[in-house]
């Protein structure tokens, strides 16, 4: 079996955890190695830790280790029927239709309307000269490009307000968070704004696909299209609810993990002139000489200094510092056996800092991915193997089509790099992070 951390009767080491999560897993890695126990009010949490550990997790089946199992505690904000609250089969086509809805051809069509939805968002909100807090703004800002992106312009139209959304979405990850995860139903006030926020959101897009059944544009075709014209293998149609549940989801899934990531992106180029500079060069040289100003798929696809910088963000600072399994029967790992009803768990946020794995681990190098990734399953920002994020491209595209018209159109003025704010279920910059800013002539 895996060595135990916590001997404490039922409790195990909860306070602990509850305290320093990160350092404890941490510690325990330095204490008992790649594989120990954590003991948590009764649950038994099986960390993985290092690329050879998670390789393991990452490979393992459904059968043997369920997301569906782990991942429960997100079922009052995807809904009822929708992803891990569906049978195996149903799961893996509806992810197969979000796949579908995020191919190359869309994505391709995604960047230009990113970039017309933050021109405008710029010019509306920001004008020539101000204070924000970075971090609230590129959250608004990302809910409205992502939204525009999956369901098209009657999004706009049925908020009205931008700034609605991104609210709702603000009390849904509040009421998700390290409590959820053991009692999702406990009678919180926070969890009870996180469902009055989930009928709001809910009822916002079932309005929506009402608008579309009556459309006759037939030059249509984003993920809401995708999925209304999905059909499952037995023939029937996904229904309204499950749809709404997916948006829901993937709106949920994308928004905080690319806003937070672009907030660090834009804290690290700002101190780090080295790599600003040429940053800013690609910019020059691609969008503005050889694209007259246009951003578009192809010219961001050839900035591959800033998708290092970004790589290099996500590796310090991944937004999601733990994944999640349940052992469905019992694991084997090098002479260690993971008995099934295990919690099992990796840490991009822990195993992406090991100094075996990355030299000067805590320093700030994007030049280490100059070169393609050697040690599979290192870089885990994205997870991997079949659950790997199918909104990896979407997120870094949207993320560098946001930072080349900021970039562009103004100067900003802000301090050091944020400390991370490891309290929340998603990981961000210790807010707020204010940020002056004055339009370039
Ligand atoms: C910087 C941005 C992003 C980061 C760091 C990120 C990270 C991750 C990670 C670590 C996982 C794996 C979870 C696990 O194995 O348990 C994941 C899964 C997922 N992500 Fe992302 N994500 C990002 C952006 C997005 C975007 C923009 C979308 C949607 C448009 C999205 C949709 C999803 C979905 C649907 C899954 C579940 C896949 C499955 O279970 O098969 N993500 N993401």
């Amino acid at each position: 079996l895996p060595p135990v951390v916590g001997t404490i009767p039922f409790i195990g080491c909860f306070p602990q955890f509850a305290k320093d999560s990160l350092g404890l897993v941490k510690r325990s890695y330095e204490k008992y190695g790649d594989c120990f126990t954590l003991s948590l009010m009764g649950f038994k949490m099986t960390y993985l830790v290092g690329p050879e550990a998670q390789a393991v997790f990452f490979r393992g089946t459904d059968e043997e280790l369920s997301p569906k199992e782990a991942y429960k505690f997100v079922i009052p904000v995807f809904g009822k029927g929708v992803v891990y609250d569906s049978e195996t089969e149903v799961m893996y086509e509806q992810l197969r239709f979000v796949k579908n809805g995020l191919v190359l051809s869309q994505l391709k069509k995604a960047v230009g309307i990113i970039a017309e939805e933050a021109e405008k968002y710029f010019e509306e909100k920001w004008g020539d000269a101000g204070e924000i807090d970075l971090l609230n703004e590129m959250n608004k800002l990302t809910i409205l490009t992502a939204s525009r992106c999956l369901m098209g312009k009657s999004i706009n139209r049925a908020l009205g307000k931008a700034d609605q959304l991104a609210d709702l979405y603000h009390e849904l990850e509040e009421g998700l968070n390290p409590i959820s995860f053991f009692f999702p139903n406990l009678p919180l006030p926070s969890f009870k704004r996180r469902d009055a926020a989930r009928e709001k959101v809910a009822a916002i897009f079932h309005s929506i696909i009402q608008e579309r059944r009556k459309s006759t544009d037939d030059t249509v075709d984003d993920v809401l299209y995708t999925l209304m014209n999905s059909k499952y293998k037995d023939g029937s149609e996904l229904l309204d609810e499950q749809i709404v549940g997916i948006m829901i989801g993937l709106l949920f899934a994308g928004q905080h993990t690319s806003s937070i990531t672009l907030t660090y992106t834009i804290f690290y180029l700002l101190n780090n002139a080295q790599y600003l500079d040429p940053v800013m060069s690609d910019i020059k040289e691609f969008v503005q000489e050889e694209s007259n100003g246009e951003i578009n798929f192809d010219n961001l696809k050839k900035m591959t200094r800033l998708e290092t910088v970004i790589r290099e963000v996500l590796r310090l600072h991944p937004p999601l510092i733990f994944l999640m399994r349940k052992a469905m029967e019992p694991m084997q790992y090098k002479d260690i056996t993971i008995p099934a009803g295990h919690l099992v768990a990796v840490s991009p946020q822990v195993g992406m800092r090991l100094e075996s794995v990355y030299k000067n681990a805590n320093e700030f190098r994007p030049e280490r991915f100059d070169q393609e990734e050697k040690t599979p399953f290192s870089f885990i920002a994205f997870g991997g193997g079949k659950h790997g994020c199918p909104g990896e491209n979407f997120g870094i595209l949207q993320i560098k089509t946001i930072w080349t018209i900021i970039s562009q159109k103004y100067n900003l003025e802000l301090g050091p790099v944020p400390k991370t704010d490891f309290t929340s279920l998603v990981a961000g910059p210790k807010g707020p992070c204010m940020v002056k800013y004055t339009r370039k002539q």
